[in-house]
């Protein structure tokens, strides 16, 4: 039997699978809470969005945004599809090195990179780096200046489009703190400082207009924005890019509410639009780089929580609480995100109540889920929440000094663990005495 809306399996016991596995054995041989993840969705993932690119005739690079999750064994899979990787921090940088990701299919973004990240980048000759502010094209000058070397380079502009999303996670209207801003100016004095220096080759322009956006049309009016731009400095500077990078962003289904669209029509738009603009213009077509993460990622994970405690309040709601929270997916406390779920030892019995799922933190906020239907739940059983892949363990955290959760990859009916369970140990690492 299929989970409706959502990519898995019961199997004839009527527990939940994942990638051929029964969830409740990955849960007893790995301890809970525990994210795991079929690598086959996110081959597949990965795939919708290369092969439309190579469908159309394209050049383009598809960066997995790797802040969605970033781990060794997350990040090979990304090169073993070929993918280029989108790093913001030395820590991601580190990573990628780490699991050997090829230093010229990295880009980094990042609005307020540190001399040390860009020192780090330039070092080790990364693809691209994505300019986002006047203060970093100094430090890229003087690191350029000091490695004796030269480096491409993207200018992240901000178009001045709200999406449909989260406030918290809009990025491409005017009131942003991440790029030059087209309105007023500043984008063409960033531009006039990179065509013309000497060490950096300036290869296009990068926009980002944020993140679970469930339309094309954003995406489009976007292009048209830097199209209108471009057209102006090719009249004025006698320029044309290289490359239009165009983001990520793509939505993915959470829940029944969401309807995401194919990858497939995102890279289709978006490349229609260029070639409209390109066409009109009458200039060569750029080559098309987007940075996909939650779209890769997020419908291939779940997360599985052991259930304890239960308090019911009569005539108001059941509370039933998990072995995790907040700590391990922070998105319903931060944005109100809303989840489904199933009890994975009881995935096709009968629902017979609503609970609500709380974590072990203490905040009352430390919900995941709300009025989640389910048949009749008891201590022990496992709930298996969908559609955890991104954002969940990269922003997992300590609070309360809960240590974070381990990761199990699937893939063709086998598992593995990828990411260890931190231990008490790995908690008070590096905390000193004060006796
Ligand atoms: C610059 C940039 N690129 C790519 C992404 C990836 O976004 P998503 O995970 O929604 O695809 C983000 C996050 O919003 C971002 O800020
Ligand atoms: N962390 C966010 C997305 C941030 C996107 C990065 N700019 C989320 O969980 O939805």
């Amino acid at each position: 039997m299929i989970i409706e809306n959502h990519p898995f399996q019961v199997n004839q016991k009527g527990h939940l699978e994942i990638g051929g596995l029964d969830t409740t054995l990955l849960a007893e041989k790995y301890g809970t809470p525990l994210y795991v993840y079929d690598v086959s969705i996110i081959r597949e993932n990965a795939r919708a969005f290369t092969g439309t690119f190579k469908d159309l005739g394209v050049k383009g690079r598809v960066a997995y945004a790797s802040k969605a999750f970033s781990s060794i064994a997350m990040l090979q899979v990304m090169k073993q599809e070929g993918l280029c990787l989108d790093v913001v921090s030395e820590g991601e940088l580190f990573t990628a090195l780490k699991s050997g990701f090829p230093e010229e299919r990295i880009h980094m973004h990042g609005n307020n990179k540190s001399y040390h990240e860009i020192f780090m980048a330039i070092e080790h000759n990364i693809g691209c780096i994505v300019i986002d502010n006047f203060y970093e094209i100094e430090l890229i000058s003087a690191i350029l200046e000091k490695q004796q070397k030269e480096i491409d380079v993207l200018m992240r502009v901000t178009p001045g489009i709200e999406s449909k999303t989260h406030q918290y996670i809009m990025t491409g209207n005017e009131d942003s703190k991440f790029g030059f801003n087209l309105q007023n100016g500043q984008a063409e004095k960033a531009f006039n400082i990179l065509h013309n220096h000497k060490s950096i080759r300036f290869k296009g322009l990068h926009c980002h207009i944020g993140s679970q956006i469930f339309e094309t049309d954003r995406f489009e009016l976007a292009t048209d924005v830097l199209f209108k731009e471009l057209s102006e400095w090719r009249k004025k500077y006698d320029y044309t890019p290289d490359v239009l990078n165009l983001g990520g962003g793509f939505g993915i289904r959470y829940t029944k509410e969401d309807e995401p669209i194919p990858y497939q029509n995102y890279v289709e738009a978006l490349v229609q639009t260029v070639e409209e603009h390109v066409s009109e213009q009458g200039i060569s077509m750029p080559e098309i780089w987007i940075e996909p993460g939650r779209s890769i990622v997020g419908n291939s994970g779940i997360t599985l929580y052991t259930i304890g405690a239960m308090k019911e309040i009569p005539g108001i709601r059941t509370y039933i609480s998990v072995d995790g929270g907040m700590t391990d997916n922070l998105r319903p406390a931060l944005y109100g995100a809303k989840y489904e779920a199933v009890i994975a030892n009881k995935a096709v019995d009968p629902v017979t109540e609503k609970v609500s799922v709380a974590g072990k933190c203490c905040e009352s906020g430390d919900m995941l889920i709300w009025d989640l239907p389910v048949p009749n739940v008891e201590n022990s059983d496992i709930l298996a929440v969908f559609s955890t892949g991104a954002y969940g363990y990269s922003m997992a955290n300590h609070y309360n000094r809960f240590p974070k959760a381990a990761v199990v990859f699937v893939e063709n009916g086998s598992d593995k663990l990828v990411v260890q369970r931190e231990s008490y140990q790995d908690m008070v690492k590096n905390d000193l005495s004060y006796e």
